[in-house]
């Protein structure tokens, strides 16, 4: 299924031109209150429940976000259990599968047949069943409401003056729906696997976050943006164990002289070529002590070495991340009222889960369930 992820002419330009309007800061605002709302029925979900996967809750906060934000229709998987854990697991199938198309096309059709088992393909048809549904339901509803996904419906191809076809309406739904959710739902779960591990941090955040507002409702991004802990916090978590762990491949193009150059090798045009994240964020010559979590490296007049230039869970340069300041936005809301309203603890798996924090590397990291005990503060 064709999206913005795996083309590469015009008509991807024309797309990313598009998505990047709905993106914009001024439009980011204006959902601020919407991303609010869930991050609230978020807590009180988990404080309810007493004892929770957070990862799993995390996930379904994204996909509920992302819903709402995308098609103007909340997915509901943070009160609904069997959906959530529906949607969930189909979202990781299609994650590995859109990865495998994306970077493995040029392989035999019989590879591919053993790649995609049945079981898989039909489990993360579920992703695509529910894209599809919000964005046909979102086709026929008249709302004043802008969403990111209206921008496409309403645009027009270069090419030939007509709306874009059903099955490129899917790619970029699909495309929107997982990698704006399970990237942010990542990046969360590592950073509060980290803060518990660590419970100075955690203190640290907590006592920042309690000094600057006196109550949840006062909390709002603009202010949120000026904290210069929570800032390192999630610096901190996106470089330990970036969303997007491993390799994001890029091909040499045929251009004059007709090879790349890097370090006095040569790529001929044709070669897939990348920069695996996790190595990178972990390599002592640009982080001191790479393995801890030492957010104090990101404050400003810090003497722990931190090489921003080498920082990069976004990627960089044209294809970089589009939704990278609504992944900010959402990150930091959800971690000021999280520590602000709830204490979190590892209860009975303390043990456990101070073994260690693994990911998969699928493109995207699969992360392990990371159950916690949750008290109001
Ligand atoms: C912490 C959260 C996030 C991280 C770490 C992240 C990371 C990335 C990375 C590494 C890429 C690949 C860029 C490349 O190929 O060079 C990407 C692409 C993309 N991201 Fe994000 N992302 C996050 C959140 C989001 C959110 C919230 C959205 C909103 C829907 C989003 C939308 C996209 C889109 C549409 C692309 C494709 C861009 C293109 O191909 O032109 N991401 N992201």
């Amino acid at each position: 299924m064709p999206s913005s992820f795996t083309t590469n002419d015009k008509i991807y330009r024309q797309k990313k031109q598009i998505l990047s309007a709905a993106f914009a800061p001024r439009k980011l605002e204006a959902m601020e209150p919407l991303i609010r709302l869930h991050i609230d029925t978020f807590c009180e979900t988990i404080a309810a429940a007493g004892k929770t996967d957070i990862a799993a809750m995390l996930g379904a906060l994204s996909i509920d976000v992302l819903s709402d934000l995308c098609f103007g229709k909340c997915f509901d998987t943070l009160k609904n259990e069997p959906e959530r854990d529906r949607i969930l697991e189909a979202m990781e199938k299609a994650v590995e599968l859109v990865i495998r198309e994306g970077t493995m096309h040029k392989w035999p059709r019989a590879v591919w047949k053993v790649l995609h088992s049945k079981e898989k393909m039909i489990k993360r048809g579920y992703v695509y069943q529910r894209a599809a549904g919000a964005m046909m339901e979102q086709m026929n509803r008249k709302s004043e409401r802008e969403d990111f996904f209206t921008n496409i419906l309403q645009a027009r191809r270069p090419d030939n003056g007509q709306p874009y076809e059903m099955p490129e309406l899917m790619g970029e739904s699909i495309l929107l729906l997982v990698a704006g959710s399970d990237t942010t739902s990542t990046a969360l779960t590592v950073i509060i696997w980290h803060l518990l591990a660590n419970p100075k941090t955690m203190e640290k955040l907590t006592a920042e976050i309690r000094a600057n507002f006196d109550s949840a409702d006062a909390i709002k991004y603009q202010a949120l943006q000026g904290l210069p802990y929570l800032h390192a916090v999630i610096e901190e978590g996106l470089r330990i164990c970036p969303p997007n762990p491993g390799l994001i491949p890029r091909v040499v193009v045929d251009r004059a002289p007709g090879h790349l150059a890097i370090d006095g090798r040569i790529f001929p045009p044709g070669t897939e070529i990348g920069v695996c994240n996790f190595s990178l964020h972990h390599n002592p010559l640009y982080f001191d002590d790479p393995d801890s979590f030492i957010p104090e490296r990101w404050m400003p007049n810090s003497d722990i070495k931190c090489d921003k230039a080498a920082f990069a869970p976004f990627s960089y340069g044209p294809r970089s991340c589009l939704g990278r300041n609504m992944a900010y936005m959402e990150m930091s809301l959800t971690l000021a009222l999280l520590v602000f309203r709830l204490k979190l603890s590892f209860g009975n798996h303390e043990k456990e889960m101070l073994a260690g924090f693994d990911v998969d590397d699928a493109f995207v990291a699969i992360k392990p369930s990371v159950p916690v005990n949750v008290t109001k503060v």
